[in-house]
């Protein structure tokens, strides 16, 4: 697990830090550790580092005196650096050690300011950081050659023009090949669509680590996953690993509740009851036969969970469905139809005694609880408080959020997940992992998780069978 900390957190632990560390000292641990990710990279790239050229962008705060005293290791390495200030001001001190060192200055205005850039092997985006608020405005040169160039691009801690805390991009932003991150993980890193911006983030150890509590998100990794996800045991019988009820599909829509059913049961439940009309049925059981029907909910016995929603329409019939389901006693995940019939009716879901999942993509977030803000974890995170629910907002950093707990948030899967009958084998997958007992925020973002990383390990275009296709090998592999 991966834990990610904001930005007034991470201020937090650098002052209590500072009481114990001689003055600057941080700063220094920043800068030693950004040159060597930098040197090492370059090396990787180029065999040698000796001869190089680097351009410094450097910014009016603590992000810019980091590149400046990262200059001066470089320059140590025999290294030409360049540094172009954005601005007038630069971090007390760091600009004279860096002329001292050997290094050159400029505006980034001058004439040949694009010029140092395109030459670079390594370009050092030290503009803002943590204090990143607002747009990126260079001249227009500078920010083509920028964009354009094959050198390293290299962020520190955070790409200039990124909101750190919410992972908003504004105008400008910086690309980035790499950012060195100091000290913790930061929200923009691990959402979108500021992660993209970041590229391969390196954790710098600046010695935080025991200053910082309560993370603001947590991140599961594979480890994660394959220590929770529930497998049978020696005595395991059908109804001891959890029995999942699925209502999905139409005339219309029949093939959303094969691909539901499906993500339920190759993620290994002991059993998967399918509810719908005898029609739907003979086509459920004819796709997959270890499936049981049932023409009611009443009628179908024993269930752990129930997945309610994929392709089922939004009729008469449907809607009442959904209303009695609101009293059921067992955990509920509501997906797609669903959820555009409960969004007349969010506060209705206050009635559910027992643990409910909602999984939104950002257009029926918007029609439950208004449009995802600027801020997306404090959306969600207002959206679990006014319904009591787990809710998962899907997207290209899936975001799952559970009243009064932590937010969790997915990196695995990727824009091939862009493609119809994706969602409901996620809700089928999630199912599963609430009926085997895993709690329902942890079930939900395991779910995502491997929902993604089916996605990620299947070679070529994906269509949804595909991603049913990939679970035995992938649940095998976990349970191994
Ligand atoms: N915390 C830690 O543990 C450690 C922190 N360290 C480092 O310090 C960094 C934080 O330093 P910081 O607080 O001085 O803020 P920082 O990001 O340099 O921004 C400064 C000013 O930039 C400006 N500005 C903003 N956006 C802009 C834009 N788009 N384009 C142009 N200018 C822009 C804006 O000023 P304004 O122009 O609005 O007056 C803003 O106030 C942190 O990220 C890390 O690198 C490490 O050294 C040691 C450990
Ligand atoms: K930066």
């Amino acid at each position: 697990m991966r834990s990610v900390y904001d930005s007034t957190q991470v201020r937090a632990a650098e002052a209590r830090l500072k009481e114990f560390t001689a003055p600057g000292e941080l700063m220094q641990r920043a800068a030693y550790g950004l040159a060597n990710e930098c040197l090492n990279e370059l090396h990787s790239r180029r065999g040698g580092v000796y001869g190089a050229r680097a351009a410094l962008l450097v910014g009016p705060g603590g992000n810019g005196g980091d590149a400046l005293y990262s200059g001066v290791w470089l320059l140590r390495r025999g290294i030409a650096v360049h540094a172009l200030l954005v601005g007038v001001k630069s971090y007390p001190g760091a600009r004279e050690a860096f002329v001292r060192a050997g290094g050159t200055v400029g505006a980034i205005s001058d004439a040949d300011a694009a010029t140092a850039v395109s030459r670079a092997d390594l370009v050092i985006d030290g503009i803002a950081g943590l204090g990143s608020s607002r747009s990126v405005e260079l001249p227009d040169s500078v920010a083509e050659a920028i964009a354009t160039t094959d050198a390293l691009v290299c962020a520190v801690d955070l790409p200039s023009g990124v909101n750190g805390d919410t992972g908003q991009a504004y105008d400008g932003a910086i690309h980035a090949d790499m950012t060195a991150t100091f000290g913790a993980w930061k929200p923009a890193q691990v959402l979108a669509p500021a992660r993209r911006l970041c590229g391969d983030v390196r954790f710098v150890d600046i010695g935080l680590g025991p200053h910082l509590t309560d993370p603001r998100i947590d991140v599961l990794d594979y480890a994660d996953i394959a220590a929770i996800w529930p497998g049978p045991s020696y005595d395991s019988h059908k109804y001891s690993t959890g029995v999942v009820g699925v209502i999905a599909g139409s005339a219309q829509y029949p093939g959303a509740a094969v691909m539901c059913v499906g993500g339920a049961i190759r993620s290994k439940p002991g059993m998967v009851r399918y509810v719908g009309a005898p029609d739907a049925i003979e086509r459920i059981v004819a796709a997959w036969p270890a499936a049981v029907g049932a023409t009611s909910i009443d009628d179908a016995g024993r269930t752990n969970a129930w997945v309610i929603g994929p392709g089922m329409g939004t009729d008469d019939a449907a809607r009442s469905v959904v209303r009695s389901s609101l009293s059921l006693d067992v955990p509920v995940i509501y997906d797609a139809d669903a959820l555009t019939i409960l969004s007349g009716d969010v506060d209705r879901l206050r009635e559910r005694q027992a643990p409910t999942v909602l999984t939104p993509h950002s257009g029926e977030f918007a029609r439950l609880f208004g449009e995802v803000g600027d801020d997306p974890v404090e959306s969600v995170k207002a959206a679990t408080r006014r319904t009591g629910c787990v809710v998962l907002l899907k997207g290209p950093s899936t975001i799952v959020a559970a009243p009064g707990g932590r937010v969790l948030v997915n990196e695995t899967g990727s824009s091939k997940l862009a493609t119809a009958g994706t969602g409901d084998v996620l809700s089928g997958i999630i199912g599963a992992a609430l009926a085997a007992g895993l709690p329902a925020q942890i079930a939900a973002a395991a779910g995502a998780y491997v929902h993604g990383a089916l996605a990620d390990q299947h070679d070529g275009p994906l269509i949804a069978p595909d991603l049913i296709d990939e679970l035995p090998a992938f649940m095998a592999r976990l349970q191994a």
